[in-house]
């Protein structure tokens, strides 16, 4: 697991730092990190180091003396290193002076967007982790000049730390050198961000405030069959989605449930003919009532949000097993909150809302604080919530969240989401806790997007396709 800090406690364990540390000495540790990575970025886009411009946008706190100390040491690779301040009278003091001292140079407000024009880079240190609210205008106004790839100083300025919200200008960044540890808007705002790379600077932190699944958690908690293992011991899954007339979730959701694991699926509901013709392995009646005995349920794709819809889920809810409640089961729910009453309140339930479905729950949108707001419904409805979108942040009623981050946005496909909850049973079927399956699905989920677009749009039977191909590059790790 990658922890993931919140700004709160990232400055208290800096305090903490610095009270034992000489003065002046976290900051060039991170300033000498950044100036490597400043002349990686030149090397890459230009050829070379010396000789190349470099222009520092700084801000009046450390985040501008992280840049200008980057500056200093740039210098002696004879880089030419112009740096412009926002607030000069406010400009850290020792950065400035040792960036006077190496030769560079310091250009006004006014001159500015000239030096951002001719730079073979931009340095992004207008404001780090202090940060609040929006770029101000006049470094804003700056941005727009700038057309050399940027490198941010720990954060991409503008976009809020804790949070990963843009509501306003910000700096895009190609590339994000953090210290100490990563703070949410690493893994809320990836396209903000470009690749991010973590610095040691010596912090230290105890339990993370957000995860993200690694590759090899994701390995190690995907259902592997072993030698004494048969079709029931994998997990049998319970799929009712679809209708006579849109039975594509079911396929979608009943596929997904098949690719995932080596464990039986079953189907219920009025696509099961066409379930079955599509996929020949999954066991396919016409109603919930006589589906069999399942470890878990995926309910909701498609079902409609009537009567009948209603019922089968109270029906799926009451067999004392855990549910994955998705698309019109959620809406279902936000209706008529009374369905619950039906659930063994001990048996896992995980939620599957996008934005919209998220505002039926909970009355309002997630709004900017997106970690925040999947807490809020774990806990209102005793349930895991994955809260889909660009980053899927997944909440526990305990407070546990990780966050998945994407690459790239091929997912927004339609059907997508009834892949994702076929994924999410598979694992719960599998006993799998129901935080850490609403994880791994949506990590596979996004890898298995991204393998099948390839740079090119997808379908969500593509991304079903792909699904065998992204566990096998998640479990090529540990093979
Ligand atoms: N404290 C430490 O030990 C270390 C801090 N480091 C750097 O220090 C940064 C934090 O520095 P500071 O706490 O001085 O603060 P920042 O540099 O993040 O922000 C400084 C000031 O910017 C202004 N500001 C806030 N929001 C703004 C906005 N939207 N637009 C324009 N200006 C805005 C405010 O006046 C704020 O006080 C980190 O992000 C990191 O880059 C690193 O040098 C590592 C060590
Ligand atoms: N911009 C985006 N970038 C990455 N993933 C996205 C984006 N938009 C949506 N997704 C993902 O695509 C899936 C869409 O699911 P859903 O909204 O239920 O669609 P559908 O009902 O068509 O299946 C979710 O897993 C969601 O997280
Ligand atoms: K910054």
């Amino acid at each position: 697991m990658q922890g993931i800090w919140t700004t709160e406690r990232i400055r208290a364990a800096e305090d903490r730092l610095l009270a034992v540390t000489p003065d002046g000495e976290l900051m060039r540790r991170a300033a000498f990190a950044l100036a490597v990575h400043a002349a990686e970025m030149l090397a890459e886009h230009t050829g070379s180091v010396s000789g190349r411009r470099v222009t520092l946008l700084v801000g009046s706190g450390n985040n501008g003396g992280d840049a200008l100390w980057a500056g200093a040491f740039l210098r002696r690779r004879n880089v030419a290193v112009s740096a412009i301040l926002l607030k000069p009278e406010r400009a850290h003091g020792p950065g400035l002076a040792a960036l006077k001292r190496s030769g560079g140079k310091v250009v006004s407000l006014e001159d500015g967007p000239q030096w951002i024009r001719r730079a073979d880079l931009v340095v992004d240190g207008i404001v780090g982790i202090s940060a609040r609210g929006p770029l101000r205008p006049d470094a804003a106004a700056l941005l727009e000049h700038v057309s050399a790839p940027v490198l941010a100083v720990d954060l991409p300025s503008g976009v809020d730390p804790d949070t990963g919200a843009v509501d306003g200008p910000a700096v895009v960044a190609d590339r994000t050198v953090t210290f100490g540890a990563l703070k949410p808007v690493h893994a809320l705002a990836p396209a903000s961000c470009g690749e991010v790379s973590l610095v040691d600077i010596g912090l230290r932190l105890s339990e993370p405030d957000l995860q993200r699944l690694d590759t090899a958690d994701v390995a190690a908690a995907w259902p592997v069959p072993g030698p004494d293992d048969d079709k029931y011991s994998q997990g049998v899954v319970g799929v009712a989605a679809g209708s006579a007339t849109y039975p594509g979730a079911a396929v979608l959701a009943a596929g997904a449930a098949v690719r995932a694991t080596s464990g039986l699926v079953r189907y219920a509901g009025h696509a099961a003919d066409v379930v079955r013709g599509q996929w020949p392995e999954v066991i396919a009646t016409g109603s919930v009532t006589d589906a069999g005995r399942v470890q878990a349920w995926v309910v909701g794709p498609g079902i409609g949000t009537g009567h009948e819809g209603r019922e089968v889920l109270r029906f799926v809810l009451g067999r004392g097993v855990p549910v994955c409640a998705d698309a019109d089961a959620t809406t279902i729910i936000a209706r008529s909150p009374d369905v619950l009453d039906a659930r063994d309140p001990d048996t896992p339930l995980v939620l599957t809302p996008h934005a919209g479905e998220f505002e039926r729950l909970m009355g309002s949108p997630p709004g900017a604080d997106r970690v925040a707001a999947a807490r809020a419904a774990a806990r209102k409805y005793d349930a895991v919530v994955l809260l889909k979108g660009h980053c899927t942040v997944v909440a526990a009623p305990d407070g546990r969240a990780l966050v998945n981050t994407p690459r790239g946005s091929w997912l927004a496909t339609a059907g997508s989401g009834d892949v994702l909850s076929g994924l999410v049973g598979a694992l719960l079927a599998a006993g799998l806790d129901p935080w850490l399956a609403a994880g791994a699905a949506a990590h596979v989920h996004s890898l298995a997007g991204s393998l099948a677009a390839d740079g090119a749009p997808t379908s969500a039977s593509g991304i079903l396709g792909a699904i065998p191909d992204a566990l096998r590059s998640v479990r090529s790790l540990t093979s």
